[in-house]
């Protein structure tokens, strides 16, 4: 083939890619498949310089800035950085680094945090602004956003310089990524894919209050800027976590190459103990002059160098495809596979998520599948090794009755998943709606389990979560492993439940789509259940955060006879099903469906109490103003560049008696 439109085409293709990854947070290939195509069209430049091309993606930065923020030039520029995969490579780099810089050379090893890179700017000891990479010479000042970020000081301790740049990368832990995704899916919402994109996603948000909801951190690896107090990488980062800085603890030096081996193989084997996403570690040379001395690239500095783990792929054999269905009837696919090592751990099942994945990997039982662990704990098939399919395999026919009740499955226009609609009588949705209720963030109910009530269901005792308040503790005795103390428990556990508030109970209901945060806006908004079973479809769908989808889930949950039956007989055993005094004290919806931004000091409320009662009155307060904001409410010492928003959009702007006159 031609070269030169070899070259091209790899351009094209990984400038896509780019673009997907950066830009769209949501790459279409695996990293390790990018890294190979870059090195392949990296060669092919090597061995063909009369076709370089200064904006080829080996020569650029694979950032971009958006549209939707400010544009803002870095200081000091932000570079990309090269990669290895073996002990070989960081020889050949060791030999490099030798050549060009003078004396000994020691190494800052450090983990490669995964996530997007972000430039925050101090003046002062204060934070001044945030920047993403964007293109490395110029990115998006994201500062509103990067302010919600707890572990972002916005003062300084200590003898920090007069004006520095300080680099890092916003990350979120699995831990809040798993709980992110644990409401999103009940919500009926797809799950984010990983932490890396989801965080870099987080970052573009217009909505600072958005971003403030997500757990992200900020760790902070390199400090760069004009008469600096300290001479190494090493001290540097010392430094950094005197002023305040989340600097992670595991950094160490090296003195040669074996040395910086044995820290790269230990932290390949343990990084799954670390709290979040590392995909490698990064080497620096450590002294600042010898750093200068090496310079940069068009790419990258000369003094570092990425290490990076083997993708955390592993094939085996799909054993067969099963089928499991949740408390709402929702259909899940189960890939049940042969057993396989992977990231440290032994993987037998893997998440197929919906009938579409299937059909457009094209994933049959029988077939050798390639499996990846990113954030999730449940891993996931991403593709089919297809030369080793059997000629004779069929694809796969996904089923059309319910796998425990045999209902004819039912998958609604726009819905990712099938559902099994005989709530009343498939026994996984008994069960797993019961077991909802008594859940911790529920009723939380003491002294009774999952496996308990899927005891009582079984020997009859219960049908509903509305039988567990006829429980009689006569009735329970006589079940396995059941004791006169643990009997007691149980029953006084219900009991106490009654007191549990009503955006609780409204949550434990288990309508679908009716998450912890929607049952939380729902009582505020309809504050006895008597108010929300009688919302009309519209009346739902203004509510700020309610969409048609959960609206149309509302209703259909109180047009069902039965639910109004149950909820009738809890309000009969006592439960919370509205407001209480105490919560609506103060209380409207005077404010419903507008939107406020406070900016500035005020002199007879403070700013909390402000937000209090813009939320008391059904208001939303949000962090940066946009198309939606309704009012600037504008104090003393307001910032200028909220003012020239607020014109420039024609947001309405009143003052601290304006808006105490509006309540
Ligand atoms: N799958 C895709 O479609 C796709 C597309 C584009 C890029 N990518 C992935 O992104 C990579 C390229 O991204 P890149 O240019 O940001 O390079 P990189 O991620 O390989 O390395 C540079 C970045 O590492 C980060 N970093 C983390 N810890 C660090 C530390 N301790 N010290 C210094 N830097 C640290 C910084 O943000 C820095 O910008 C590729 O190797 C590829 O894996 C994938
Ligand atoms: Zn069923």
């Amino acid at each position: 083939m031609d070269i030169e439109k070899k070259i091209n085409q790899l351009r094209l293709e990984l400038q896509q890619h780019n673009y997907n990854y950066y830009v769209l947070d949501k790459p279409e290939v695996s990293d390790y498949k990018f890294d190979m195509l870059l090195e392949e069209l990296q060669e092919l430049e090597e061995k063909h310089p009369e076709f370089k091309d200064p904006n080829s993606p080996t020569q650029r930065v694979g950032g971009e800035v958006t549209k939707n923020f400010k544009t803002v030039q870095h200081d000091y520029r932000m570079y990309s950085l090269s990669n290895s995969y073996s002990k070989e490579e960081m020889e050949e780099w060791e030999v490099r680094v030798k050549k060009l810089a003078d004396g000994e050379v020691e190494y800052t090893c450090e983990l490669k945090y995964d996530g997007a890179s972000i430039s925050l700017t101090y003046e002062n000891g204060e934070l001044l602004r945030a920047v993403t990479r964007g293109d490395g010479i110029q990115g998006d000042e994201v500062t509103a956003n990067i302010k919600t970020i707890k572990s972002v000081p916005l003062k300084l301790k200590g003898d920090y310089p007069q004006r520095f740049d300080i680099r890092g990368e916003i990350v979120l832990p699995y831990e809040g990524f798993a709980k992110m995704n644990a409401e999103r899916v009940e919500q009926g919402e797809e799950p984010y894919a990983n932490p890396r994109n989801t965080a870099s996603g987080s970052l573009k948000l217009q909505d600072s209050a958005e971003v403030a909801k997500r757990p992200l951190e900020c760790l902070l690896y390199s400090i760069v800027g004009e008469n600096l107090s300290f001479k190494t990488q090493y001290e540097g980062l010392q430094k950094a976590r005197e002023w305040g800085f989340k600097v992670p603890k595991e950094a160490e030096l090296a003195k040669s190459t074996d040395e910086v081996m044995n820290f790269i193989n230990y932290w390949d084997e343990n990084r799954h103990d670390l709290p979040y996403e590392t995909d490698g570690v990064v080497i620096k040379v450590n002294n600042l002059r010898q750093q200068e001395e090496l310079g940069f690239t068009a790419k990258s500095p000369r003094w570092a160098m990425a290490y990076k783990f083997k993708a955390e792929q592993a094939e085996t054999l799909l054993e067969s495809i099963t089928y499991q269905v949740g408390r709402t009837g929702a259909i899940t696919p189960v890939a049940n596979l042969k057993a396989v090592q992977l990231a440290g751990t032994t993987v037998k099942r893997a998440s197929l998520h919906n009938a579409d994945q299937i059909e457009k990997l094209d994933i049959r039982e029988g077939d050798k599948v390639f499996v990846e662990k990113g954030g999730e704990i449940i891993p996931k098939i991403v593709g089919v090794n297809f030369k080793e399919r059997d000629p004779d395999s069929k694809p796969t026919q996904y089923i059309q009755n319910c796998p425990e009740c045999g209902t004819e499955l039912v998958r609604e226009d726009g819905e990712a998943l099938h559902y099994c609609l005989n709530a009343a009588g498939c026994p996984p949705q008994v069960v797993g709606r019961i077991q909802h209720f008594i859940s911790r963030k529920a009723m939380d109910i003491e002294g009774l389990g999952g496996e308990t009530v899927a005891l009582l269901v079984r020997e009859n005792l219960i049908e509903n979560y509305a039988d567990l308040y006829e429980l009689k503790k006569e009735q329970i005795l006589p079940l396995e492993r059941m004791a006169e103390k643990s009997a007691e428990n149980l029953i006084a556990g219900i009991e106490a439940s009654k007191t549990v508030p009503y955006e609780r109970v409204l949550f434990a209901l288990g309508i679908r789509f009716v998450g912890e945060t929607v049952a939380k806006t729902l009582a505020k908004r309809f504050t006895s259940i008597t108010a929300l079973e009688n919302a009309s479809q519209e009346e739902l769908e203004n509510v700020n955060e309610i969409g048609v989808r959960i609206a149309e889930s509302v209703v259909d949950f109180f047009g069902i006879e039965k639910n109004r039956n149950l909820i009738e007989r809890l309000k009969n055993y006592g439960l919370q099903l509205e407001l209480s005094e105490e919560d609506l004290e103060g209380k409207s919806d005077k404010l419903q469906g507008k939107t406020f931004v406070i900016s500035g000091v005020f002199e007879k409320v403070s700013r909390k109490e402000l937000k209090k009662l813009i939320e008391d009155n059904g208001g939303k307060v949000t962090g940066s103003i946009s198309g939606n904001t309704d009012y600037l409410v504008a104090g003393e010492n307001m910032g200028p560049s909220k003012l020239t928003k607020a014109e420039k959009l024609g947001t309405k702007i009143i003052s601290e008696n304006e808006f105490l006159d509006m309540v």
